[in-house]
């Protein structure tokens, strides 16, 4: 099996430029997103099951993938979310006491293709200088004129709405229903770790779809309100800021995480917009301003909030500052019980330095 000669792959990036490698399996294909990295050297099971990273195509820039294999308590939502993988060394052989089966058996399960061998530094580094972007990875490497057409039809990040594909269709609960708490959270792309971290504080969690009306949320008689993470521009996601608005209104306990902030920060009427590139990764330095302490952070999003509209926002506070660019990475409502951070306290992976923030939910309950 390791020394089976591989089909070849290209990347094809939305401005012609091309990279090259290998199709991971036997797996033949095509498939189309925008491309993105991640640093984090361990969490990849995490992150390809990471309902945020839907329809990105994923480069990862550690050295080697697959290597530690998967595990069924690893995943972050029931499948693999990512639209593609882009590698540099594909471990075919695994080790490790938990692992239950290879990387590649799990990759073939949800039938996702994946690129190995490809010059990870230099695509890295070529997006870097030249912002994120659309892209197709493909088997058909004779092909190229008719992949070009094909990916000028994929649609921009920018504007589109992602919430709706991966969000729940049925509300569902979770945890013990005899805790003390109860929390109504909206899925727009929720991650299993916060489900476990906020149950885990003795809260009852009843998550609604992506569309529920505030007055859904109230039947549950929730003591708190939960925006979650997803993928996407939060733009177009208007249903989940009036609903964020509503909350808002009456003061209730509320919470966001990523695009659950970014939600909030619109319902505030500070606009959003698309980075350069994002930050994706388990090791980013943010700044909690209210402590002065520095916390260090997982984080996965390509939209931030805007710094100025927040400052100029009476109702608003700045709680905390990304240390590498200065962008807003959390925010609370002076005289509202309301809360949001744009980087992941439930880390899986990454860091649990922040995971306070969910025992500040929590008191937030009880006030
Ligand atoms: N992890 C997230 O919630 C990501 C939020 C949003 N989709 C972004 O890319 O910024």
């Amino acid at each position: 099996m390791k020394y089976q000669k591989r089909q070849k792959a290209i990347i094809l990036l939305a401005d012609g430029t091309i990279f090259y490698g290998k199709a991971v399996g036997n797996k033949q294909g095509t498939s189309f997103g925008e491309v993105c990295f991640n640093t984090g050297m361990t969490g990849y099971q995490e992150i390809f099951t990471d309902p945020s990273y839907f329809g990105q195509l994923m480069v990862t820039t550690n050295a080697h993938i697959g290597n530690y294999g998967t595990n069924a308590d690893e995943v972050e939502s029931d499948s693999i979310k990512i639209a593609g993988l882009i590698c540099k060394n594909f471990s075919y052989v695994y080790s490790r006491v938990d692992s239950e089966g290879s990387l590649e058996a799990f990759l073939d399960k949800n039938n996702l293709l994946a690129i190995s061998d490809v010059d990870t530094r230099a695509l890295v580094s070529y997006i870097r200088d030249h912002g994120a972007m659309n892209a197709v990875i493909s088997t058909e490497v004779d092909n190229i004129e008719g992949l070009k057409k094909q990916l000028a039809e994929v649609p921009n990040m920018e504007g589109l709405e992602l919430a709706s594909k991966v969000s729940t269709k049925e509300p569902y609960y979770f945890g013990d229903e005899n805790a003390t708490y109860k929390v109504a959270a909206l899925d727009i792309g929720i991650k299993k770790n916060i489900l476990r971290n906020i149950a885990s504080r003795d809260a009852y969690i009843k998550v609604f779809p992506y569309n529920s009306k505030f007055e859904d949320l109230e039947a549950f008689k929730p003591d708190g309100y939960f925006l979650s993470n997803g993928p996407g521009d939060p733009e177009p996601l208007v249903e989940a800021q009036d609903l964020a608005k509503e909350v808002i209104k009456r003061d209730l306990p509320l919470f966001g995480i990523c695009l659950g902030h970014q939600v909030i920060a619109r319902a505030n009427g500070v606009s959003t917009y698309k980075m350069h590139n994002g930050h994706r990764g388990i090791n980013h330095p943010v700044k909690n301003l209210e402590t002065g302490k520095g916390e260090i952070t997982s984080q996965n999003h390509g939209f931030a909030v805007n710094r100025e509209e927040s400052e100029a926002n009476p109702e608003l506070q700045i709680t905390h500052v990304h240390l590498n660019d200065h962008t807003v990475a959390g925010l609370a409502m002076k005289n509202k019980n309301c809360f949001s951070v744009q980087y992941h306290p439930e880390a899986s992976p990454g860091p649990h330095d922040s995971s306070y923030l969910f025992d500040q939910f929590i008191e937030n309950i009880k006030k």
